[in-house]
């Protein structure tokens, strides 16, 4: 398996299950998965798990990263606490695709109690589909990255 198609998958206890099909899907598209879990639905806190799984992607273990909670909100806003993360909220394809396009996003947050399954799923490719294009959008993350010093 090539080492630069390593994703990070986590969630916390509101859909345990859309993240292990999140993460099938993403396996059978290629990617090397790492599923950090939790593995049990019992009642958790999202910024364990958005940290973790960002910790995997800066550090450059994993290139990407995939994270799910309630609304997709929490979780994105632990992982973006991390040092080189930016990360998403997307609840229609375009935003994936633009996210990946115009911010060079490395995480994509998804909101399991307001996407259904084959949204989600979709949101996903296009999220990984989808190439960062740099030039004036390299500018603006070049100053996103500043800001965090
Ligand atoms: O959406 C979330 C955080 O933004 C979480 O996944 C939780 O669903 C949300 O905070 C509600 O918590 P609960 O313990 O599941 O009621």
């Amino acid at each position: 398996m090539s080492t630069n198609k390593r994703i990070v998958v986590s969630s916390d206890h509101a859909d345990i299950e859309l993240r292990k099909t999140i993460a099938a899907h993403v396996a059978a598209r290629g990617w090397d998965v790492i599923d950090i879990g939790p593995m049990t639905s019992e009642s958790t806190h999202y910024p364990i798990h958005g940290e973790a799984a960002a910790q995997k992607v800066a550090s450059g273990e994993c290139q990407l990263g995939i994270i799910v909670c309630g609304t997709g909100q929490g979780i994105m806003m632990a992982a973006n606490k991390v040092k080189g993360i930016r990360c998403g909220v997307c609840s229609d394809t375009f935003s994936a695709r633009m996210i990946r396009q115009h911010n060079d996003a490395n995480m994509l947050s998804l909101g399991a109690r307001v996407i259904g399954e084959g949204l989600a799923l979709d949101i996903v490719d296009a999220f990984l589909t989808a190439e960062f294009e740099g030039g004036r959008h390299g500018t603006r993350v070049d100053m996103i990255k500043a800001i965090e010093g």
